[in-house]
């Protein structure tokens, strides 16, 4: 995948500016300030948003988690489940197992509307998965979580970054990826200011405060 000479304009606001990147398979994080563009860079690159200028070049099926999560919130645990595997074509044995990945048994019964902040977002992201996409692009998945919710994303996107798969994520929160991504991308006022590797870095978090440092933040 690929975005080449990529730029979003909101009226005056310049939200990505003229950013082009390669994308590999992995875990792939987006880090930045607020308001940086990492937002409006994956969604551009999964079809939700319409770029002012410059190309995108996907891949395979795209699925997109929202920061805040979409479910059926009149629904159970277990209902929003089956409505979406009802649209995967995938078999049982896979939605058992993440419901045994992101702890979903206890709330199978309960409404989504009544499920806590965290149980919303692991039901999010195992409804993201169901239909095993190619690209998973997951817009700040573990903010406000505790640690336990953040283990059990954390747990389930490694397990599912194999294959050959693009797992994208924008976040505030890379010492919970320290170990599991494979590239870190740092954006400020629109821009890409580094691009780097796991070999790149002994930390991600260490190194996008560099980054920042060096492109005068802080
Ligand atoms: N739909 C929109 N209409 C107008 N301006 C927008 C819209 N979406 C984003 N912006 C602006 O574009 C810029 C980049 O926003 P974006 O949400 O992509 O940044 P972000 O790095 O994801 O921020 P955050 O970390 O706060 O989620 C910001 O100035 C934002 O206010």
């Amino acid at each position: 995948m690929r975005v080449e000479t990529l730029t979003k304009r909101y009226g005056d606001v310049v939200a990505v500016d003229d950013v082009t990147l390669d994308f590999a398979p992995g875990v792939h994080c987006v880090a930045g300030p607020n308001g940086s563009g990492k937002t409006t860079l994956l969604r551009c690159l999964a079809g939700l948003t319409r770029p002012t200028s410059g190309a995108v070049e996907r891949t395979g099926r795209v699925n997109y988690a929202f920061q805040t999560p979409s479910v059926y919130h009149d629904l159970t645990v277990a209902d929003n489940l089956a409505v979406f595997a009802g649209f995967a074509d995938e078999p049982r044995e896979w939605r058992a197992t993440l419901e045994d990945r992101l702890g979903l048994a206890p709330m199978r019964d309960r409404p989504a509307s009544a499920l806590s902040d965290g149980y919303r977002k692991r039901l999010d992201l195992a409804l993201a998965l169901l239909d095993r996409p190619d690209v998973l692009v997951l817009d700040e998945p573990l903010a406000d979580l505790d640690p336990a919710t953040r283990d059990a994303i954390v747990d389930t996107i490694e397990a599912y970054a194999t294959d050959d798969r693009y797992v994208l994520a924008s976040t505030h929160n890379l010492d919970r990826f320290d170990g599991l991504a494979d590239r870190l991308t740092v954006m400020s006022l629109g821009r890409v200011v580094a691009d780097l590797e796991r070999d790149d870095w002994s930390d991600p978090e260490t190194a996008y405060e560099r980054a920042l440092r060096e492109h005068g933040w802080g």
